[in-house]
């Protein structure tokens, strides 16, 4: 699949572990940055990755910043995406089932890198279950979206 990724600074730390994962599974990766450890601004990073997910340039997004709630905000500001801030497996799983999300976003103050690899792999190997219930309420926030784009 193809994969985009970014990051700021506080989600550098969680870069090289996550790219390396996506290599070794032969996923195609569209890195928008960091691509050193300074400071920047997260919508920066975060954004740019929407908009090619959105755009249908690459299957699903991943973002990353100190607790991935910046970039997983802006991000989600991007028409069509839907990017779930993750920490558990669990939630992994059940974003990609019930809320057919295209991108995630991960803290790298929160969790190591470990775990963001788990979350990673489980995110990108489960399916959207396709069931009518949670395709409604995936419609409904779809109406939420154009209704404010007016
Ligand atoms: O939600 C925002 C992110 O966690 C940022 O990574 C964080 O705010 C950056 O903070 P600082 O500029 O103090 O490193």
């Amino acid at each position: 699949m193809k994969i985009a990724f970014g990051c700021d600074h506080g989600g550098f730390v969680l870069k090289a572990e996550i790219i390396d994962y996506l290599k070794k599974n032969g996923h195609e990766i569209i890195d928008f940055g960091i691509d050193e450890n300074k400071s920047v601004d997260y919508p920066d990073y975060g954004v740019p990755v929407a908009e090619c997910v959105s755009a249908g340039e690459a299957d699903f997004g991943i973002i990353a910043c100190g607790t991935g709630i910046g970039i997983s905000i802006a991000a989600n500001k991007v028409p069509g995406i839907r990017c779930a801030l993750l920490s558990d497996t669990f939630s992994a799983h059940a974003t990609r089932e019930h809320n057919d999300a295209n991108m995630m976003a991960l803290g790298g103050r929160t969790i190591g890198p470990g775990l963001a690899v788990d979350i990673v792999a489980t995110f990108l190997n489960t399916s959207f279950s396709g069931d009518a219930r949670h395709q409604r309420r995936i419609d409904k926030i779809t109406a939420i979206e154009k209704k404010y784009s007016k």
